[in-house]
């Protein structure tokens, strides 16, 4: 099987325009086949303030009520994905910018009601990812880029977490190739202290993760990154690595920099 680069890259880094830059110019010299999944949340939430739609997030996840759906679907799907693949293209990487709606490559449900109404954000299910304009894409040496979106096959949009993006394309399309998955972010990696910017744990395994859990190392949206992180690992994906956006592709076989899910 030939290698797929699947990369995640965060709120932070888009929102930082040095680092995203520099960040676009790593991915755009990579010569594998490769799929990039941004977020924005960031700039979601900015916006929304400018418009008196105030962000309330659980658990990393943004809680998304009828103006934030439109809020974020203008956000993810319009601003950050359009600028993004304007930015590759002038690196010279041949992009297209999707949503999960698009070719209906992702659907998903709405979440249902627990405890909390998160409203208008979709859970996706991996096996459900339709793979196929995706492969046709790559094969014809375009690099999809997807904004956090998916929808309902009921005509509404959903928001889902970038980061649960990533995984469900990498799961469902590891049954083809190779997929490395490699979250970016601001930080090092996952870091043992959240305040220690250099505490960088190198190696995170179940065990490992459940101990950071009971001893309350991780919050806000560490968590969604983690979650989908091991749910990769345990679906075949091949290889997953957390880190910042500057060093983790930079890697080469003898220095691993960030964390690595095993
Ligand atoms: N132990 C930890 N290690 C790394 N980051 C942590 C940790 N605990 C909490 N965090 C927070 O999680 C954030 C990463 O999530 P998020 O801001 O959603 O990133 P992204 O936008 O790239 O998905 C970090 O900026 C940090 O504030
Ligand atoms: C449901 C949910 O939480 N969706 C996310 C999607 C954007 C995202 O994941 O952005 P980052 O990667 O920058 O955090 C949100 O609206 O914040």
């Amino acid at each position: 099987m030939i290698d797929l680069f699947i990369i995640k890259v965060g709120g932070n880094v888009i929102d930082n325009p040095a680092l995203l830059q520099s960040f676009l110019g790593k991915f755009a010299a990579i010569s594998a086949k490769k799929i990039l999944i941004h977020g924005g949340g960031k700039v979601a939430t900015r916006i929304g303030d400018k418009l008196g739609i105030e962000s309330k997030y659980v658990d990393g996840r943004r809680i998304t009520d009828a103006d934030t759906i439109d809020v974020v679907t203008m956000v993810y799907g319009g601003l950050v994905n359009k600028q993004l693949v304007a930015q590759l293209q002038s690196k010279g990487c041949n992009a297209i910018g999707l949503t999960g709606a698009d070719g209906n490559i992702i659907p998903a449900t709405k979440r249902p009601v627990k405890t909390i109404d998160y409203g208008f954000v979709g859970d996706v299910k991996p096996e459900q990812v339709q793979t196929a304009p995706v492969v046709a894409l790559l094969e014809a040496g375009i690099t999809p880029v997807f904004a956090p979106l998916t929808h309902d096959g009921n005509g509404q949009i959903l928001n889902t977490n970038a980061d649960t993006i990533a995984s469900s394309l990498a799961i469902a399309l590891s049954a083809k190739y190779n997929v490395r998955l490699i979250y970016c972010f601001e930080k090092k990696g996952v870091l043992s202290d959240p305040n220690d910017d250099n505490a960088v744990i190198n190696l995170i395994n179940k065990d490992i993760y459940q101990q950071l859990m009971d001893q309350k190392v991780l919050s806000d949206g560490i968590l969604p990154k983690l979650d989908n992180a091991f749910g990769a690992i345990n679906h075949g994906v091949k290889e997953v690595l957390i880190g910042h956006a500057e060093d983790v592709l930079s890697n080469t076989t003898d220095t691993v920099a960030g964390t690595l899910i095993c």
